[in-house]
Formats: C-alpha cells, structure tokens, sequence
C-alpha cells in the first residue's frame, strides 16, 4: 500500500528510492526531501527499517547541546530502572532535562520512567542521571534504545551504572534482593536484534567489540564489599541477567528454558545499553532489584504484574539509594571524578 509521508511516497513503510521515509525531526538531520543529500537517506539507505542507527554527528549535535545546557561535566552516568527513578533524587544542585528537548533522543512511555536527564552532585561528583530508560516493546529500534549511552560517552562518561527491576529466576533469590550483574545472556541478539547491527562507525567503537568482560570485575567485588558494609549481604547475589524483548512476562515453559540455562534474573532491558557502553569503552557496573519471583509452575495462582515491580521498588528507594551513592564514592576513589 503507498502513500505520501513527508513528502515522499511510501510503500509498505518504505521509500523504495531511499529506503525508510523517517519522519521529520523537528528541522534536526532531515530536511524532508529524502534525497542523497539528506541524513535521513544517508542514515537508512544501506539497512533495513529496523536498524536506523544514528550518526556520528547526531550523536555529536545531541550532547553538544547537553553539554551547553549544563555546566555539569560527569564522568559517571547512572540509568534508573523502572520505579528507580528516585535514585536521581539523591543529586544534589539538580539540573532536569525533558527528552522530549534532547535533539534525536526518544521519549519515555511506560509508567515508572519519568523521561528526564538529571544533572547533578552525588557525593561530591558531577553524574548524569537518566530517569526513564527506552525498551524494544516501547516500538523503538534497539540501538535507539541504547543511543542516549553514546551520548553519554561523548559528553565525557567513563562509567555506567545501570539498574534494573527484574524476575528472580534463581531460587535462593527473594524479592527485595539485588542481583549484581556479572553476566548476561543476549537472547534477542541470538535473533540478531543487537544495538551495533548496521555500519559500524569506528569512531564509536570496533566492529567486532569483546564483550566477555563487560561487567567490570573491580567494581562487582567492591559492589559485594559494600553490600557487606552496609549489612545487606544476606539480600546480595551476583548473577547473570537476561533482556527479553517483552512486553508480556514470561511462560512457565520459557522461564524453565531459562533456568536450564544458568540464567537468575529475567527482564527487559540493560543488555543493549551494556553492548554499547563496552563497544565504547565505558566501564560498567550494572545491578537488578528482584521486584518479582519468576512463577516457574502451573498451579502458582499469582501472575507477574508491573505494578508489583513498582510497588517493590518503591520500598526499596532508600537502600539502594545509599547503595548507589557508596558505587559512587567507589567510583570517584578508584579514578572517576
Ligand atoms: O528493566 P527496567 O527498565 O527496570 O524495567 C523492567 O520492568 C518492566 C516490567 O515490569 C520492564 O520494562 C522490565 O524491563
Ligand atoms: N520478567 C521480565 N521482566 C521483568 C520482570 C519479570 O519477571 N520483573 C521486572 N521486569
């Protein structure tokens, strides 16, 4: 079926001259002519619908313009998982920044993720707080989930803290615990979906990066230090984590696969953003609040529901609060400033 879409003709979603007709960005990279001269054309018309990878000087137009919003200069970037968005509350002297004002960044739609960029003091360090993180079931292409992380790293972040809420796979893991993160498996890269598909711009990173060591040993035994610390050791794992595309929570049949598999904690997201935070060399701690046990039989009368997620992190605001601002400290002695 074709029609018109800023100004070209569209069949089946495609402009079959110049490949996807992207809508128009608010005058930034389209000029909505679609023809060789236009970023649209040049960014879309080697791939396919599903990978519009942004540009290099996308990429540089949108922390240019963050960087000349704040006179913050974070080498730490924190992303709050759903219902965690209170961790950006700890900053002190906040800056907030709507994405919907962030040229090319997407904007939050699911309930728990406010959609802002908080600048601002942990500690006595400058971070740059994502509250709301983008997933695959929102409808966004999986490296547009993961772009505000390139941003991070031009703006001048060195380390990524990634938090989550997930299903605690793993038996001996109770709800209200934190799973740091050692591992993953990337089961929706297994079918190809992977936020580096496309040209590879070397400038971001190398084609073909090693991501076997993503989740910084350094920073998981300091991570384990702390939760002693603070005398939550009895409630602190490490685990593999695994991102599925969602939105809907998992069969028992899927979660027993899963289980089989060596997998402790089951959500939505992270993996995407760890891929492209280690194909730019960010150092990256990353940690899961279990907000649910995962239902692994068929005579369980619950169901998992986002509202407990919600509910679970909601009580747990002020430990990982004081969890994540100890990393924090960590980070900034270790070498971050
Ligand atoms: O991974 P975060 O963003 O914390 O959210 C998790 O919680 C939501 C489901 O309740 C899903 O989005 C899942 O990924
Ligand atoms: N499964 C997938 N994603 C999740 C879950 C879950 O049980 N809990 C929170 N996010």
């Amino acid at each position: 079926m074709s029609r018109k879409m800023n100004g070209c003709t569209v069949t089946n979603g495609y402009n079959l001259e110049n490949g996807p007709c992207l809508p128009s960005k608010n005058g930034f990279g389209c000029n909505n002519d679609h023809s060789a001269s236009c970023n649209c054309y040049k960014r879309t018309r080697y791939m396919d619908i599903d990978c519009q990878s942004y540009t290099y000087e996308d990429i540089r137009e949108t922390s240019g313009f963050l960087l000349q919003k704040t006179k913050y200069r974070p080498e730490i970037g924190i992303i709050c998982g759903s219902g965690l968005g209170s961790l950006a509350e700890s900053l002190t002297e906040k800056q907030y920044i709507p994405y919907k004002e962030v040229p090319h960044f997407p904007v939050s739609t699911v309930k728990g993720h406010v959609g802002q960029l908080v600048f601002g003091m942990l500690q006595g360090v400058p971070i740059m707080c994502m509250q709301g993180r983008f997933h695959y079931y929102e409808g966004y292409p999986i490296c547009k989930c993961a772009m505000p992380v390139r941003v991070m790293k031009m703006i001048g972040v060195n380390y990524l803290i990634a938090t989550n809420a997930a299903g605690g796979l793993n038996e001996s893991y109770n709800v209200g615990d934190i799973v740091v993160i050692k591992d993953h498996v990337n089961f929706m890269g297994f079918a190809g979906v992977n936020p580096l598909r496309g040209p590879n711009d070397e400038r971001f990173g190398p084609r073909f990066p090693a991501v076997s060591k993503a989740y910084n040993a350094e920073l998981r035994a300091a991570a384990l230090k702390i939760g002693k610390e603070m005398g939550i050791q009895n409630s602190l794992h490490e685990g593999v984590y695994t991102c599925l595309g969602g939105p809907n929570f998992e069969t028992i049949a899927e979660l027993a696969a899963m289980k089989v598999l060596g997998i402790d904690a089951v959500g939505m997201s992270t993996v995407h953003e760890v891929i492209v935070a280690c194909h730019s060399g960010i150092t990256v701690f990353a940690f899961s609040l279990i907000t649910n046990k995962c239902l692994t039989t068929y005579d369980d009368d619950d169901v998992a529901n986002h509202e407990e997620v919600m509910e679970t992190a909601k009580n747990k605001e002020d430990v990982l609060k004081e969890f994540v601002s100890r990393m924090v400290q960590h980070i900034q002695k270790i070498g971050g400033k």
